[in-house]
C-alpha cells in the first residue's frame, strides 16, 4: 500500500525511508507497541458493523430482551474497547514522532556547529532557523498521524473488504471502483500538494530570515538610521501576502481533496443501498446483511480516506524531511563533487578537521620534552571554553568532563610556527535555498593568505599590523582552527595533530567585535570558565578595570546585558572580552583589535592588564594603534595576504619600507 501511495513517486525513496527508520530505530518498541495497538484497533473495527447487522436481524426474527441487550452490550463494549486502544495508540505514535524530532533538531543543530565560518556567513539565520523549527515541527506532526494510521489502515482495509465479500461481491465490486478512483485523486493531489508545500516553506523561510535580520539590534538600529520604516513595513508586506497565498492554495488543495472524496463515498453509499436493497429484495441477503455492508463500507472508505491523506502527508512529509536532511548533507569537509577546482589552492577544503587523540608522534614528544619547563602560572588547570556544540551552555559538569579530555600533557609552551600557509575561503558551502534561493556562488573566492611563514614565541607579544582587508583577522582566526589552511601547517608546539577541544582550549581570542549572549554578566563571563565562583568573576573584572561598571549596574553580575551586550557599550564589551580571556587563561592569546573602542586612558590601563595576562604566553595582537604596536617584541606586515616585513619597531622604521610608509602615516594601514 505504501508503494502505491509514496514510493513510486519519490526520487530515490529507498534512501529516504532507510534514514527516517533509521531515526525511529531507538524507539523500536515504542513503534512496536504503537503498531500492535493499531493491529488491535483495526480487528475492533469491523466488530460493530457485524453486531449493527445481527442486532437488526434479531430485531426483524423477533428475538427476546435477553438476547437484544447482550448484542447492544457487545456493542457498547466493543465502542469502550476502541476509544481507549485509539487514545493510547495515538500516544505512542505522538511520542515516537516528537522523540524523532527531538533527535533529529540535536542532529542538525550539532552538524551546522561543525560548519565552517564562511557557511555562517552565507547562510540565512531565519532560513536555518526555520529548518529546526518550523520544517522539524511539521514532520514531527505528520509522522504521528502517519504512524497512528497507517497500519491501522491498511489492516482495516483488508478486513472489511475480506467480510464484505465474503457477505456480497456486488457490493465489494462497486466499493472497489470507488477506491480506484479515490487512489486516483490521491495521486494527483499528493503530487500537488507536496509542490506547494516546498514552496510554502521557502516562502516562510524567506520571511523568516528578513524579520530575524530586522529584530536585532543592528538590524533595528539601520531601519531606523536610514529612515527605511515604510519601505521595510512594505517589503514585510509582500513577503506575508506571498506566505498568505500560498497557504490559501495548500489549504484549497487539500478541501478539494477533501469535497471529492466527501462526494465518492456519499455516491459509493448510495449505491450500495440501492444494489443491497435489490439483492434484499431478492431475499439474496438479509435486511441485516445491507445494514452490515452499508456500515463496512463506512469502514472501507474511511481507512482508503485515511490512506489518501497519509498519502498526501507522506508527499508533505518527504518535502520536510528532504529540507533537513540537506542541511545534514552538507559536507563539513567538502566532497570532491563539491570542489570547483582540483588541487590544493581552490579554498574546498577541509574546514574544521578534528584529529583523533593522541595523534602526535613520536618525534613531536620527544621534542616536546626537550622544552623548557613551563612557566608555573601555565601549569595549573586549564579552563576552557566549551567545543562540544551540544554541551548545555554554563553546564559546569560537562565543561568539567572535556576540561579534563582536554589536557593531558603539561609539556607546552604555546609556540604557534606558521609553515607556508595559504588560504582562501570554500566555494559552495551552502545551500541556496540557505542563501537568497535565486543562485549558488559557484566562483572561487580569491586567495586571502599567500605563503605565510611566520613564528609566534612564548612570552613574546607578536603584532600584526596591515592595511583593512590584508587578511589579519583571516591569518589569527587560522590558529585556533575557524578557518584551515587550504595548504601549509600550523603546529602547536610543533604538532599540528591536537584534537580540536585540546587546541581550542589553549587559545583565547578576544574578537573584532564582541558578541554577548543574552543572559546575565556572570553567565556571560562563566562561558570562559563555568566553574568560577563570584570571587573570580570580580577577580577578573578588575584586571580589565571593569570594577567599576560592576557598581553602576543594578544587580551586579546578575544584570542582564541585553540582546549582543546592547546594554553595555563598545568599550565596556571589549573589556568584558578580555576579562573573558583573563578567566580562561590560556596559553596562547589573539587579541584582534581588542583596544580599538577604547578612550585612551582606559586603553592605557587596558594595556597594563594586558601586559599582565600577557607575560609568559604567546600573544598575537592585531593593531592600528601605534602604542599598543610599540609596545610588541616582534612586528609583522602583512599587505594583500602576504608577509611584506617583520621585525622589531626600530628595525622596521630603519628599513624604510611599508611599515614606514604606515607610521608615518599614523598607522592605520
Ligand atoms: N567568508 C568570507 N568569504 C569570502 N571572503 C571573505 C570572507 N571573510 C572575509 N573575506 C575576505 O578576506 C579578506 C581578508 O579579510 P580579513 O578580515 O582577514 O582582513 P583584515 O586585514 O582583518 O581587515 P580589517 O583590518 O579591516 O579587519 C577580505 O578581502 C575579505 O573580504
Amino acid at each position: 500500500m505504501r508503494g502505491i501511495f509514496f514510493f513510486r513517486e519519490t526520487g530515490e525513496p529507498g534512501v529516504l525511508i532507510r534514514r527516517v527508520f533509521a531515526l525511529l530505530g531507538p524507539y523500536r518498541w515504542v513503534l512496536a507497541a504503537a503498531v500492535g495497538i493499531e493491529v488491535l484497533s483495526s480487528l475492533l473495527v469491523v466488530a460493530p458493523p457485524l453486531l449493527v447487522g445481527r442486532l437488526v436481524n434479531q430485531v426483524a426474527q423477533g428475538a427476546g430482551t435477553h438476547q437484544l441487550v447482550g448484542s447492544a452490550a457487545a456493542l457498547a463494549a466493543v465502542a469502550l474497547a476502541g476509544g481507549a486502544l485509539s487514545l493510547a495508540g495515538m500516544w505512542f505514535a505522538t511520542r515516537l514522532a516528537e522523540r524523532m524530532v527531538r533527535d533529529l533538531r540535536v542532529r542538525v543543530f550539532t552538524h551546522v556547529q561543525g560548519m565552517p565560518l564562511a557557511f555562517f556567513a552565507r547562510a540565512r539565520t531565519g532560513a536555518l532557523v526555520n529548518r529546526l523549527t518550523g520544517d522539524l515541527d511539521g514532520v514531527g506532526q505528520a509522522c504521528a498521524s502517519i504512524l497512528s494510521g497507517i497500519v491501522g489502515s491498511v489492516l482495516t482495509l483488508i478486513l472489511a473488504g475480506s467480510i464484505m465479500l465474503a457477505l456480497s461481491w456486488h457490493v465489494t465490486l462497486a466499493a472497489f471502483l470507488a477506491a480506484v478512483f479515490l487512489i486516483a485523486i490521491a495521486r494527483r493531489a499528493g503530487r500537488r500538494m507536496a509542490d506547494l508545500t516546498r514552496r510554502h516553506a521557502q516562502a516562510e523561510a524567506r520571511l523568516a530570515s528578513t524579520l530575524t535580520e530586522r529584530f536585532t539590534v543592528n538590524g533595528a538600529l539601520l531601519v531606523k538610521l536610514f529612515g527605511l520604516s515604510g519601505t521595510e513595513i512594505r517589503h514585510i508586506g509582500q513577503q506575508s501576502h506571498e506566505v498568505a497565498g500560498l497557504t490559501v492554495r495548500v489549504q484549497m488543495s487539500a478541501q478539494r481533496f477533501g469535497t471529492a472524496l466527501a462526494l465518492v463515498f456519499t455516491l459509493t453509499q448510495t449505491l450500495a443501498y440501492a444494489l443491497g436493497g435489490i439483492l434484499a429484495g431478492q431475499h439474496i441477503i438479509s435486511t441485516g446483511t445491507v445494514i452490515t455492508l452499508s456500515l463496512l463500507l463506512t469502514h472501507l472508505h474511511s481507512p482508503i480516506a485515511s490512506l489518501s491523506h497519509i498519502r498526501i502527508q507522506l508527499a508533505t512529509t518527504r518535502v520536510g524531511f528532504e529540507r533537513i536532511f540537506e542541511v545534514l548533507d552538507l559536507p563539513t569537509t567538502p566532497s570532491p563533487s563539491l570542489a570547483t577546482h582540483a588541487g590544493n589552492d581552490t579554498g574546498d577544503h577541509a574546514t574544521t578537521p578534528d584529529k583523533p587523540h593522541g595523534a602526535t608522534t613520536s618525534h613531536t614528544r620527544e621534542r616536546q620534552e626537550k622544552r623548557a619547563p613551563v612557566p608555573p602560572a601555565l601549569t595549573k588547570t586549564q579552563p576552557v571554553a566549551t567545543p562540544s556544540s551540544l554541551a548545555p551552555r554554563f553546564n559546569p559538569d560537562h565543561i568539567q568532563r572535556t576540561r579534563s579530555r582536554a589536557h593531558p600533557s603539561p609539556n607546552r609552551t604555546g609556540r604557534v610556527e606558521f609553515r607556508h600557509v595559504s588560504f582562501r575561503h570554500p566555494t559552495n558551502i551552502c545551500l541556496p535555498s540557505l542563501e537568497d534561493g535565486n543562485h549558488s556562488h559557484h566562483t572561487p573566492n580569491p586567495p586571502v593568505l599567500h605563503d605565510i611563514c611566520l613564528t609566534l614565541h612564548p612570552g613574546q607579544t607578536t603584532a600584526l599590523v596591515g592595511p583593512s582587508g590584508a587578511g589579519k583577522t583571516t591569518l589569527a582566526l587560522l590558529i585556533p582552527r575557524i578557518h584551515t589552511p587550504t595548504s601549509g601547517t600550523i603546529l602547536i608546539d610543533d604538532t599540528d595533530t591536537l584534537p580540536l577541544d585540546q587546541l581550542r582550549a589553549r587559545i583565547g581570542v578576544v574578537t573584532q567585535h564582541t558578541h554577548l549572549f543574552h543572559e546575565t554578566l556572570a553567565n556571560n563571563l562563566r562561558y570562559a570558565r563555568p566553574d568560577a565562583g563570584d570571587h573570580q568573576l570580580h577577580h577578573a573584572l578588575e584586571r580589565a578595570y571593569l570594577s567599576d561598571l560592576l557598581h553602576t549596574l543594578p544587580q551586579g553580575l546578575d544584570t542582564i546585558v541585553g540582546e549582543g551586550g546592547h546594554h553595555l557599550s563598545g568599550g565596556e564589551k571589549q573589556r568584558l572580552a578580555i576579562a573573558r580571556v583573563i578567566l580562561k587563561n590560556p596559553d596562547i592569546i589573539i587579541l584582534d583589535e581588542a583596544t580599538a573602542h577604547l578612550d585612551s586612558l582606559t586603553e592605557a590601563a587596558i594595556q597594563h592588564a594586558l601586559t599582565r595576562t600577557l607575560a609568559h604566553r604567546t600573544a598575537l595582537v592585531i593593531a592600528h594603534r601605534l602604542s599598543t604596536i610599540h609596545k610588541a617584541d616582534h612586528i609583522v606586515v602583512l599587505h594583500q595576504g602576504t608577509i611584506t616585513e617583520q621585525g622589531t619597531h626600530t628595525r622596521l622604521l630603519a628599513q624604510n619600507g611599508h611599515y614606514s610608509r604606515m607610521h608615518h602615516k599614523g598607522l592605520s594601514g
